[in-house]
């Protein structure tokens, strides 16, 4: 039977799922809607054609869905993830950023073990995640890195600018504005790098995986370059992601990937690692 969905933020990549669900992309169907700004969710919901259900409580949301699918951020992750989990429901992830604690990660982990439950942390807006996976299973890596490049109004709001002593806004050129682990990336950039963390768990996991930011007043595109070695060879990939027309911070891609994820759950034919 299709799984009931219910959405933990109603943002640019919540919006994006409630539609694929409304005209039949997915075929899951849609339980409700928890976001923590309600009067925005009324005017939004207003363009489907069957209006989701707003809940203003999480166990509200819980019992309406088999599965979660947050798109919140990272706070909502460290809020409700576990109660989420202790529900039984389903979770899946998109500020996967949040798991760069490795506390909270190890708390979902054996959360979702005793529960049964499963915690699903789509590729979003990067590429290679399959490549990344297959070659550590057969213990082959030996570096993994990212370098993102991303306008610098995509950075509005990150706290690791505070830290800065210049603005990245009155940048003329392209500029390195942090390196790093991606432990430390996603406390500093935590709406942008989501990426680096889905990478490290796919990979060699969050202390050794290297995060390289680049603020570039002249692109208009959020790029990510990933680039691996080990035993079974080099994995290189590049994405130029359009930048969603309301969160310029989030790719066009990552809604796609979370829409593909969910449409794969109700397959019979599964494509890919
Ligand atoms: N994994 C990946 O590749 C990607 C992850 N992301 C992450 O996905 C998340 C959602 O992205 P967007 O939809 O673009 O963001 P958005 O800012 O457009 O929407 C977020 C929504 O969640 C609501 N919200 C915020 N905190 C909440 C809380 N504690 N409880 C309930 N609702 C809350 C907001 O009111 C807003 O409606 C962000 O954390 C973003 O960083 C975004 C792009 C790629
Ligand atoms: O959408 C993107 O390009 C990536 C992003 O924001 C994230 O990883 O948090």
């Amino acid at each position: 039977m299709p799984r009931t969905v219910a959405l933990l933020g109603f943002g640019t990549i919540g919006q994006e799922i409630a539609r694929a669900i409304d005209d039949g992309t997915i075929s899951s169907s849609l339980g409700a809607i928890y976001d923590n700004q309600p009067d925005r969710v009324e005017e939004r919901i207003r363009q489907f054609s069957v209006e989701p259900r707003i809940v203003t409580e999480m166990h509200q949301l819980t019992a309406s869905a088999d599965l979660i699918v947050e798109a919140a951020g990272q706070s909502a992750v460290k809020e409700y993830a576990v109660s989420v989990l202790e529900s039984g429901c389903d979770l899946m992830l998109l500020s996967v950023g949040a798991l760069a604690d490795a506390d909270l990660w190890k708390h979902l982990s054996t959360t979702a073990e005793r529960t049964g439950a499963s915690i699903y942390a789509p590729s979003g807006a990067i590429a290679g995640i399959d490549a990344i996976k297959a070659a550590s299973r057969v213990g082959a890596l030996d570096s993994v890195s990212l370098t993102t490049i991303k306008n610098p109004s995509s950075f509005e709001g990150a706290p690791y600018l505070d830290t800065l002593d210049y603005q990245v806004q009155s940048l003329s050129e392209p500029r390195v504005v942090f390196e790093g682990t991606a432990t430390d990336a996603a406390a500093a950039f935590p709406s942008n790098i989501n990426v680096a963390v889905i990478l490290s768990l796919a990979g060699l996991g969050t202390d050794r995986t290297r995060v390289r930011i680049v603020a570039d007043p002249n692109e208009k595109s959020n790029v990510h370059q990933l680039d691996a070695t080990g035993r079974t060879g080099t994995i290189e990939t590049t994405v130029r992601n359009v930048p969603s027309p309301n969160n310029p911070k989030t790719s066009y891609l990552a809604p796609g990937s979370v829409i593909e994820k969910l449409q794969d759950l109700e397959s019979t034919f599964h494509i890919g690692t």
